[in-house]
């Protein structure tokens, strides 16, 4: 940090949150001084179109470039926050930051759950902070607890909502009626989705979030490939609909457990009962929940999405970085001490939710029950829809590992009393 106490910062991206953060830093400029006990000032911010409007940013023209690894690597830069996105180049500057002992903030998800262990190796060499709060939930402090405060407790359970996205998309659903692509636009709009949004709709955000949340809390390595994924593209209007009838609402739930030596991680849409809190999680909120041995059920609630609130957490983890180097302190590093194996999606335990539309016909409910016997999946309730033409079988499980389930769908399907597997949900939450 330059003598005069200013902590110079490379700021890498300026779209959606970098530009929320620029404006938070010159709007705050004087508390954060007094917070961090240095002044904030930007080094350099690397774009890929430096000549762009930007509506009027309060920040001057001169530092935009779209050279960010020289930026990184320039000695007067002391921290580099990265809100650009994606595993490379940013992989590649981030590790030559830390390596230099600069200290990093990022909201990429997307590189953490690909390749976090390299990034906090290079973080353990450079003796510099990585720090990656936005990453997941966006607002809502939700790592550092994981972090830090839960630290004296054993985890044994994270459910959430941890896409803004799907969230909008899914809610706008089941409340307005709106269509699927309809709903998707207005999200990218407002600054949800992902520049991809393919990453939010198909659930790999989701899913690397759900691989840094496990990872964080069961002290051990999980990355995005470990995680069962479904996305929300197969959830139709009829789905909803068919939930609203029941009582419930359909959600995109990360579920991660530990249980023994071994850590289930699934991310897949569901059914869940307009009871459950997770129910009442509109918009692009987001939440969570973490269930402790000693602690018990905690539930974390905010924004999950959107310049300001990612911006946020940003600036949060700006604060605390910057605070270490002043002090010459260091964050505690990786905890993946536990070293846990990944047990299979087929080995969970699920319930489903399955719309039939069957002949009307004698004996077609005992030849459907027979094929969940054979696989030894007890069915909670069967409710028959429509006659004749028309005539709809749904069924919800009992608890049963997700293989036998996926089975028991499959002989479903060969069935020529079964005209078609209209739905397939998983149920959890009651
Ligand atoms: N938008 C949101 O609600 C949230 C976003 N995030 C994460 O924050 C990061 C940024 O997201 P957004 O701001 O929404 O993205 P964005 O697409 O709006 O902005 C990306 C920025 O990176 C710059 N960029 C791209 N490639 C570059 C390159 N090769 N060299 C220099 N600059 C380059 C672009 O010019 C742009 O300024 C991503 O990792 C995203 O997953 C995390 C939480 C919430
Ligand atoms: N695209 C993401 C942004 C925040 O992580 C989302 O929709 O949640
Ligand atoms: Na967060």
């Amino acid at each position: 940090m330059a003598p005069d106490r200013t902590l110079r910062v490379a700021l890498l991206g300026c779209g959606t949150v970098g530009a929320e953060m620029v404006r938070l830093l010159h709007e705050q400029s004087a508390d954060l001084t007094a917070r961090i006990g240095a002044r904030v000032e930007l080094a350099g911010i690397a774009v890929r179109r430096p000549g762009r409007d930007r509506g009027g940013l309060p920040v001057d023209p001169a530092l935009f470039t779209t050279d960010a690894l020289s930026l990184v690597k320039r000695d007067d830069v002391d921290v580099v926050v990265e809100v650009v996105g994606g595993i490379e180049p940013a992989r590649g500057w981030l590790i030559e930051a830390l390596r230099a002992g600069k200290s990093v903030v990022t909201a990429n998800k997307a590189l953490l759950a690909e390749d976090g262990a390299a990034l906090h190796a290079a973080a353990a060499e450079g003796g510099a902070d990585l720090y990656y709060e936005a990453a997941v939930a966006g607002a809502i402090p939700l790592l550092r607890p994981l972090r830090e405060s839960l630290h004296g407790d054993t985890i044994t359970r994270v459910t959430g909502i941890v896409n803004g996205t799907t969230n909008y998309i899914l809610s706008a659903m089941d409340e307005t009626g709106a269509g699927f692509a309809e709903a998707l636009e207005r999200a990218t709009e407002l600054g949800y989705a992902e520049a991809d949004p393919t990453a939010d709709i198909e659930g790999f955000d989701a899913a690397a979030k759900a691989a840094i949340l496990a990872s964080l809390a069961f002290h051990t390595r999980v990355t995005a490939a470990d995680v069962y994924r479904e996305g929300i593209t197969d959830v139709s209007a009829a789905d909803v609909a068919s939930a609203a009838e029941q009582g419930c609402v359909i959600k995109l739930l990360c579920l991660a457990e530990r249980s023994g030596d071994a850590v289930s991680v699934r991310v897949h849409p569901a059914m869940i009962p307009r009871s459950h809190p997770l129910a009442a999680v509109g918009d692009a909120f987001n939440a969570v929940f973490v269930e402790a041995r000693a602690a018990g059920e905690l539930m974390f609630y905010g924004r999950g999405a959107g310049g300001a609130p990612t911006a946020s957490a940003v600036l949060g983890d700006l604060v605390a970085v910057g605070r270490h180097r002043l002090s010459g302190v260091r964050a505690a590093g990786e905890s993946a001490y536990a070293d846990l194996r990944v047990r299979p999606m087929g080995q969970a335990s699920t319930r489903y939710h399955i719309r039939l539309d069957v002949a009307d016909r004698p004996g077609v409910l005992a030849t459907v029950a027979n094929v969940f016997a054979a696989h030894d999946v007890s069915i909670g309730t069967v409710r028959q829809s429509g006659r004749g033409a028309d005539a709809a079988l749904v069924i919800v499980t009992h608890l049963a590992p997700d293989a036998a389930l996926a089975a028991t769908v499959a002989q479903l399907r060969e069935l020529d009393i079964v005209r078609s597997v209209a739905s397939v949900l998983r149920v959890e939450g009651s």
